[in-house]
């Protein structure tokens, strides 16, 4: 069969979203992927799950070393090839249920090879051309190659090496702050790397408020990870010196063993010889319009090429978007107001809805609420005091009405589980009072979101109306 109701170009998060999906709902699919053991992408591949896997190992390193605080002793040192062989296992493990075979017996199409558009809805695999209705580009983004002098003599890693580096490196040069450089680090980090962040920003998770990542970065320096900020790599003398140079223009020598290079991501469709099917492009880049279409209407994206959030998560908001156009005459627009996402570092960093930066750019009013976990009970008895948790919150009279939470962080341990019940409240509208009335088992530890509210209540109440009510007492 060569024609199709939908075709999808890559088999990672975005195009499995949306070629199970229409898959689902009884549309013919074809799904294109350039290599078999690429299916699932950079998520299930080369990102998110080697990454939580690596993360998961050296937690329960940690875990183990503080431990010794109450007299039991963990001996010896992390075997690295055992850890590798765990994430390989994780891997395996979901790839039983994400590969062509698997698709295909659900009767879905599956073409490995890399695909070309031929025409506004053919595209060719292999020389056979494959048409459909629709078409969705899901070719994802790749990492950006550090290009400094004498980098060709360095051994240099990026995520799609990094979890299969034949030995553990004595000394690790980390270059970029952002989310793969800080989870990483820190995982590298504990399994024995003595890890250095080289990072040309102000500060690290430049995407958070900078209270937030001032936070996360305190607590990694504590643990031992050094961090040169403002800082450029400027080239590398030898196979094993970098130079440095700071803001103020000082430079310095810093020696590693290996490098690993996490400064972002680039998309290029060029390859896609997008041109054939009249989709235009800009610096490689597809020129998207609100509703993920290209300039050809058949042609969609979904996923990192759509140059958005590059998250796992951010197709699944896209797809149904995308369904809705195919379908519907009421054709919606992404709209990533209630975005969240989570830093896998320990602690977590989470983040919901709008930050702090965006309020102040769009203009929108809002009141901040620092809570800190100093005495919150679960904090005391897990040992995570240092926590904190900030939200913004619509203006009002008093957070008996439905203030509206706008956005918000937590840095804490399980960041990521507490922050649920806010972005369902951020996402679904229903203000601070679902959250504040909401009864937490004792002691969650996403409690603390209603303790910061009532908190903050307790604040909020004027003299006047305490005097009123004693007097109705
Ligand atoms: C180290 C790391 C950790 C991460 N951790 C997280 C996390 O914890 N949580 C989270 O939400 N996100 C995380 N991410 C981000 C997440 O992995 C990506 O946002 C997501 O995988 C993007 O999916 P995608 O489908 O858009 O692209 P990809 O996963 O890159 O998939 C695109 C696919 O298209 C194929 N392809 C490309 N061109 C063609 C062609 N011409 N023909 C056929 N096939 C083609 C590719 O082979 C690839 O398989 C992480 C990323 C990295 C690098
Ligand atoms: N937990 C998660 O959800 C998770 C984890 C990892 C990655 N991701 C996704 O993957 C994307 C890519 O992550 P990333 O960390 O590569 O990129 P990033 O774009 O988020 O961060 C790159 C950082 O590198 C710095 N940088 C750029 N060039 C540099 C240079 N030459 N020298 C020193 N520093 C330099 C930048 O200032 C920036 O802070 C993220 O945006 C995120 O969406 C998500």
């Amino acid at each position: 069969m060569t024609a199709f109701d939908l075709i999808v170009i890559g088999a990672g998060s975005g195009g499995l979203s949306i070629g199970l999906s229409m898959h689902e709902l009884g549309f013919r699919v074809l799904l294109i992927e350039k290599e078999e053991q690429a299916i699932g992408g950079e998520c299930l591949n080369t990102g998110c799950v080697p990454s939580k896997a690596l993360i998961h190992v050296t937690r329960l390193i940690q875990e183990a070393r503080r431990a010794e605080a109450f007299g039991m002793h963990a001996s010896g040192k992390p075997d690295f090839e055992r850890v590798k062989q765990y994430i390989n296992e994780r891997i395996e493990h979901i790839r039983s249920h994400e590969n062509a075979d698997y698709f295909r017996h659900q009767g879905m199409g599956v073409v490995i090879g890399t695909a070309h558009f031929t025409g506004p809805n053919s595209v060719a695999v292999s020389g056979q051309v494959y048409t459909a209705k629709r078409i969705v580009i899901a070719t994802g983004s790749q990492p950006i190659e550090l290009q400094v002098p004498g980098v060709e003599q360095v051994k240099w890693y990026d995520n799609r090496t990094i979890f299969s580096m034949p030995t553990l490196p004595a000394r690790l040069l980390v270059v970029g702050g952002g989310p793969i450089a800080v989870e990483l680090s820190q995982a590298f980090h504990r399994l024995g790397s003595q890890v250095t962040v080289v990072q040309a920003g102000d500060g690290i998770l430049e995407k958070e408020s900078p209270e937030v990542s001032r936070l996360l970065l305190e607590r990694l320096s504590l643990e031992g990870i050094a961090f040169r900020l403002q800082t450029k790599l400027i080239n590398f003398p030898s196979a094993h010196t970098a130079t440095l140079e700071n803001k103020s223009g000082q430079q310095s020598q810093l020696d590693f063993d290996a490098v690993l290079v996490a400064i972002g991501r680039q998309i290029d469709v060029t390859g896609l010889q997008p041109e054939a099917a009249g989709i235009q492009t800009e610096s490689g880049r597809l020129k998207l319009d609100a509703h993920l279409r290209t300039t050809n209407p058949r042609v969609y994206a979904i996923g990192d090429v759509t140059g958005q959030l590059y998250f796992s998560h951010t197709p699944e908001m896209q797809a149904p978007i995308l369904i809705n156009n195919f379908l519907s005459p009421f054709k919606q627009k992404v709209d990533y107001r209630n975005f969240s996402w989570v830093t896998f570092t320990d602690p977590e960093v989470a983040t919901f809805g709008l930050t702090e930066a965006q309020l102040q750019q769009q203009g929108i009013r809002y009141e901040k609420i620092v809570y800190a976990f100093t005495e919150d009970d679960r904090a005391v008895v897990d040992d995570y005091t240092y926590g904190k948790l900030w939200l913004y919150l619509s203006p009002g009279r008093s957070l008996l009405s439905k203030r509206k939470l706008l956005g918000g962080s937590v840095v804490a341990p399980q960041a990521g589980e507490m922050i649920q019940d806010l972005i369902m409240a951020n996402t679904f509208d229903l203000g601070a009072g679902a959250i504040r009335q909401k009864i937490y088992p004792y002691p969650v530890a996403s409690r603390v979101s209603k303790m910061a509210l009532l908190d903050q209540l307790k604040r909020e109440i004027p003299a006047w109306a305490k005097a009123i009510l004693r007097r109705l007492y």
